[in-house]
């Protein structure tokens, strides 16, 4: 009764039969914890299993846990299977000291390539002129059919690579990045809620394939780009490969030259190669699926509401000078539609359908409910992307509504909030706007044959999958 309201929950069971045929009775979990905000309000717990979890769904209240209060949540709730994959390393599934050392060091290194001479912004800008050429040659009868998913999936996987270590996929290694993708998808098939909370024993002997697959997929990045960073490191030891301290030319460098200067000072347990390949396949897991299927589900909305492509493309003609130039980052200020519609994108696809949960570290009171500390709760972010009172017609696809109310912008949160929020909010933010606006400049899109859907292919899973079935005609301007 301590807790925040919710439906009757039953014993070992709890909520599960309720949110199982709320999802099917409105096509998703996504449409089920907006069912739940309804009857109960934007803070509300569902017992999933034997466990209460606290969903929270609006922005002032999420500010409140995560953010004033932040120090009591920095700890994630660590699905058991992935928390066994990563053994105490990485970002995303670890806590304690090597988590706040990783954080604090990956948040640097990713600020300073963003400052100064901007690489970010350089090795976006290279991969699109590359991936352009590429596919220019492809154009048959002036019009080139492009699969957009596997496109923007390469585009994005070799920005990310580039900028962790300094390498992108061209006609040489491009099936390594297939390879790759092939295995990391995998974790879709199992990155369901009962991944996230189901005992390492229960789905290593009941349901070994699944088994076998989260790890063939957690092992996929940190097999094949430690080996590159393992080989660094014995060039430099060698005295074969220099690193330049002033100018670390990828994330790659930065580490080493910081695990270095560690050494030298007896060392530090965040700062070894075991450690680097975890950061480096976290980094790697958590930012190419989230970008490209944002970019994916973009162009599936262009496609389905071309007077917003058309209106955004006008904007960035005007901006830059009839396309006679890129589009770069310092252009965001007169960008005002095209920046509403790349929200208004994020919003929609809003990535995650169920956010990972962080335990409290200390009692709390939220919303006048006084809770224990170990309280299992999240920013339920699809949820409060798609909260009625916040977002009016919330299924709509409307950019106008950021121009409308420019309050609205500070309650969209697609990196979350808090200790938590995400690490690569900066690359990912270049990635989308310079991604989104050359390729509009370059190219008038259609789609091929039929339209995309605009619908997550598979809502009942934790991460949206969108429709990259359909072919798109690129023309070029
Ligand atoms: C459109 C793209 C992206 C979206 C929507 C996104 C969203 C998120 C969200 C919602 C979280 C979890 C927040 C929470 O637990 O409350 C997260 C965490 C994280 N993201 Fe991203 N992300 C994106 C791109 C990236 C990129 C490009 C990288 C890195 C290169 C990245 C790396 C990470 C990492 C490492 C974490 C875990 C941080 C931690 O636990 O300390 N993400 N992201």
């Amino acid at each position: 009764r301590k807790l925040p309201p919710g439906p009757m929950a039953l014993p070992i069971i709890g909520n599960i039969p309720q949110l199982v045929y709320q999802s099917w009775k409105h096509k998703g979990i996504v449409p089920a914890f907006e069912f739940f905000r309804k009857q109960y309000g934007n803070v509300f717990t569902l017992w999933l299993g034997p466990f209460p979890h606290i969903s929270i769904s609006d922005y002032e209240t999420n500010h409140e846990v995560f953010v004033k209060n932040g120090n009591n949540y920095k700890n994630r709730l660590l699905p058991p299977l992935f928390e066994h994959f990563n053994a105490g390393f990485g970002l995303l599934f670890a806590n304690g000291e090597i988590w706040t050392e990783m954080r604090r060091f990956t948040m640097l290194t990713l600020r300073n390539m963003g400052v100064g001479r901007d690489i970010m912004e350089q090795r976006v800008l290279e991969e699109i002129d590359a991936r352009c050429a590429e596919l220019n040659k492809e154009e048959v009868d002036g019009k080139i059919i492009v699969n957009h998913g596997e496109f923007l999936d390469l585009m994005v996987g070799s920005v990310i690579n580039s900028i962790l270590v300094g390498i992108r996929f061209d006609k040489h290694n491009k099936n390594d990045f297939f390879h790759l993708k092939h295995l990391t998808h995998q974790l879709n098939d199992v990155f369901t809620i009962f991944d996230m909370m189901a005992p390492v024993w229960i789905v290593k002997n009941f349901f070994p394939k699944r088994y076998a697959k989260t790890k063939s997929g957690m092992n996929a990045v940190s097999d094949y780009i430690g080996r590159v960073a393992e080989q660094r490191w014995e060039d430099v030891k060698s005295g074969k490969y220099v690193l330049n301290e002033e100018n670390p030319k990828d994330f790659v460098d930065a580490f080493f030259i910081k695990m270095e200067k560690e050494n030298k000072n007896g060392g530090h347990p965040a700062y070894t190669i075991k450690s680097l390949q975890y950061v480096l396949s976290d980094l790697w897991l958590a930012g190419h699926d989230t970008t490209a299927v944002t970019l994916a589900s973009g162009f599936n909305q262009f496609m389905n509401h071309p007077e917003v492509m058309r209106k955004a493309k006008e904007e960035l003609m005007r901006v830059t000078n009839n396309g006679s130039r890129s589009l770069s980052q310092n252009d965001r200020i007169e960008t005002p539609y095209f920046n509403a519609t790349v929200a208004e994108i994020q919003r929609h696809a809003s990535v995650l359908n169920v956010n990972f949960w962080k335990t409290s570290d200390a009692p709390t009171t939220i919303n006048g409910y006084q809770l224990d500390s170990g309280e299992i709760l999240t920013a339920q972010l699809g949820g409060l992307h798609a909260n009625e009172n916040i977002f009016k017609d919330a299924d709509k696809f409307n950019p106008d509504r950021f121009l409308e109310n420019e309050k609205l912008l500070h309650q969209l949160i697609p990196f979350g909030i808090g200790k938590r929020s995400c690490v690569g909010e900066n690359l990912a933010r270049s990635n989308l706007y310079l991604m989104f606006g050359n390729l509009l400049l370059r190219y008038d899109i259609k789609p091929h044959t039929k339209l995309p859907s605009t619908a997550d292919q598979l809502p009942y899973t934790s991460a949206k999958i969108p429709d990259r079935s359909v072919n798109l005609e690129f023309v070029r301007i």
